[in-house]
């Protein structure tokens, strides 16, 4: 009988991910076999892939295991590698909490992007310790069709181009990331949200993110349109000193952002395990190799 991997999926505010928890980083998943696992018809389905790692076992994680006993190694669904996943950290949590490696309360998550503090409430809900934007200089434009926009550069440890639009469905389809200019903006590719407002406070967006498509959430570009939309409101904390808390409406649900005046930002939303299930480790061999 073929080796089986054992896997859960689980959602936040729709962000779907394949989970694989690997404690000793035993499990090889290069690009390929990631974008098999997350392929929607012959896989199991998912925006991203979190891989369930002790810091210890992981050469990016060695130095953070001293910190976060976790590493969430998270990779989009095509198999690109990106440097954090806020809706994937909400998960990762939920996943340790449920596999009994932490219980409710705070703990600390390593990720490409740094150490994350996580607080699992007993609501349910989970809030992240983002850490700060940095807004790099420089003008960029986002099209679609015949419309384009100027757009805000807001990095959360991944890359976002921030829109204010009339209508959210002027981002059109989104079934091909929009373009963008200068195209030296963002070497790596970049994450794209379209906002719209909803009232004092509360904004909706869409969202075409690197490597996954159009997401019902993206928990970072959440946080990136906060950011831009505080600014855009002469409310930045960092400037006013008072916090700045914004309500953002997803396709998937609502994400509650706020950024203290030290620039630190925390994001609040629900994390779903669905399902758990096996892997067939020769039918993952298989697909990898196609
Ligand atoms: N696609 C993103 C990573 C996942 C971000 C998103 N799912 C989130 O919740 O932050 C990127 O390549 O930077």
């Amino acid at each position: 009988m073929s080796t089986r991997i054992p896997f859960l999926k689980g959602h936040g505010t729709e962000n779907d991910f394949v989970i694989v928890p690997d404690p000793e980083n035993a499990v090889d998943l290069p690009p390929a076999a990631v974008a098999a696992l997350c392929d929607r018809r012959a896989g199991i389905g998912g925006d991203g892939l979190l891989h369930v790692v002790r810091s210890a076992a992981h050469p990016e994680a060695k130095g953070m295991a001293a910190e976060a006993e976790w590493f969430m190694d998270y990779r989009n669904g095509d198999g690109s590698i990106a440097e954090m996943c806020g809706n994937g950290v909400r998960v990762f949590a939920r996943y340790l909490q449920r596999a009994g490696h932490v219980s409710e309360g705070d703990l600390a998550v390593a990720t490409r992007g740094g150490v994350k503090t996580v607080r699992i409430a007993k609501d349910g809900d989970v809030t992240v310790g983002m850490g700060k934007a940095v807004l790099p200089e420089g003008d960029v434009t986002v099209s679609v069709g015949e419309r384009s926009w100027p757009a805000r550069n807001v990095n959360m440890g991944n890359p976002h181009a921030v829109a204010f639009v009339d209508d959210l469905s002027h981002a059109g389809d989104l079934l091909s990331p929009p373009p963008f200019s200068p195209a030296s903006a963002y070497p790596d590719g970049v994450n794209v949200e379209f906002v719209v407002d909803r009232g004092p406070g509360h904004v909706a967006l869409r969202v075409h993110e690197r490597g996954a498509g159009e997401t019902r959430s993206c928990g970072t570009g959440a946080c990136a349109v906060a950011v831009a939309t505080a600014r855009r409101d002469g409310a930045d904390p960092t400037a006013t000193g008072t916090p700045a808390t914004y309500t953002v409406d997803v396709p998937g649900g609502t994400l509650v952002i706020t950024e203290r005046p030290d620039g630190e930002i925390e994001m609040t939303g629900p994390a779903v395990i669905v399902a758990e299930g096996e892997i067939d480790a020769d039918w993952l061999d298989t697909a990898t190799r196609a």
